[in-house]
């Protein structure tokens, strides 16, 4: 017996029709995506798992008998793992998390009642809900599932302190991604949309374009000192996510340009201490390395930052 590509299909969170990469094996079909370059280059695969509702990770990989899936967490959180995967692969050039084809393993049902989502330092993990209407599956958003995928790339790349101000940049830098993988038509910019109170529509967890909408911070000025959240990651992201929002809707200044600057500076210059000053600094210097100082890119990023006070 051998692994076999299979296209399945199912229903997401939002009950949505999805086709699914899955793994014929031994008279099976596994989740498990080995359509990427990473498999025929070193064994990599997507591959999706359940807890049960423990505190396991990764739990159980989910098979099926006849390829049509019904677990609408692990359908999105398998699906959406692999269009972030394509994502990095052809808009920056990385080989997943780690740059070295490294599975991407998720694990939906993670733990009871558990509204969270979050990377364990070798994977995804998505809660249900924390029972309230709050949340739908955690996994059901695109830009959650970047979100969590790119606390994965930090953590390989700049690895910013989870804490004060590197903890609200290692936070933006998830937001940013996440949005920009899910690339809305009507780019709202806001963050965990499709999955919080299924339903109250128009709502978020975050909104880069305009985060006062939602408490947070849009400058420096209004830096959240405290001690909740390490030194509120999630709220303090607000500063450098209105920045990414200033630049990318600069015009002349394309979302793949925005992201290949943002994606460079995390990559080449950021470092785990780095403060949002340090962050205004890579991004003017990835933009120089790519487009030259006297880009355009170079001079709308430079305003972006000042916009919010920070340089
Ligand atoms: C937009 C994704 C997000 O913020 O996920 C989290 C949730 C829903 C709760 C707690 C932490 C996180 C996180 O990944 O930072
Ligand atoms: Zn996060």
């Amino acid at each position: 017996v051998h692994h076999a590509a299979a296209v399945g299909k199912g229903k997401g969170v939002l009950n949505d029709n999805k086709s699914i990469n899955t793994d014929s094996y031994s008279g099976g079909y596994y989740l498990r995506d080995i359509t990427k370059p990473m498999y025929s280059q070193n064994g990599g695969a997507i591959e999706t798992y359940t807890a049960k509702n423990k505190m396991v990770s990764p739990g159980t990989l989910l098979t099926d008998s006849d390829n049509t899936w019904v677990d609408p967490a692990a359908v999105d959180a398998h699906v959406y793992a692999g269009k972030v995967y394509d994502y990095y692969y052809t808009k920056l050039g990385r080989n997943s998390f780690d740059d070295e084809g490294g599975t991407l393993k998720s694990t939906v049902h993670y733990r009871e009642n558990y509204g969270n989502a979050g990377w364990t330092g070798t994977q995804m993990v998505y809660g249900d809900g924390d029972g309230s209407d709050k949340y739908a599956y955690l996994s059901g958003a695109l830009d959650v599932v970047g979100h969590e995928i790119t606390h994965g790339v930090t953590e390989r790349t700049a690895d910013l302190v989870y804490e004060g101000q590197s903890g609200a940049l290692n936070e933006s830098w998830s937001d940013v991604f996440g949005n920009l993988i899910e690339n809305k038509s009507d780019p709202e910019w806001l963050c965990g949309e499709d999955i919080i109170t299924p339903n109250i529509p128009g709502d978020a967890l975050r909104s880069m374009s305009d985060p006062n909408k939602y408490g947070d911070p849009d400058h420096m000025r209004d830096y959240v000192d405290t001690t909740e959240d390490h030194g509120g990651v999630h709220t303090n992201s607000g500063i450098p996510n209105k920045a990414f929002y200033n630049f990318v809707t600069t015009s002349g200044v394309t979302r793949d340009n925005a992201a290949k600057v943002w994606y460079r500076a995390l990559s080449q210059y950021l470092t785990s201490n780095s403060k949002f000053i340090d962050a205004r600094n890579a991004t003017i210097q990835a933009a120089t390395d790519l487009f030259g100082e006297d880009s355009k890119e170079v001079t709308a990023v430079t305003n972006a930052w000042s916009n919010v006070g920070v340089g």
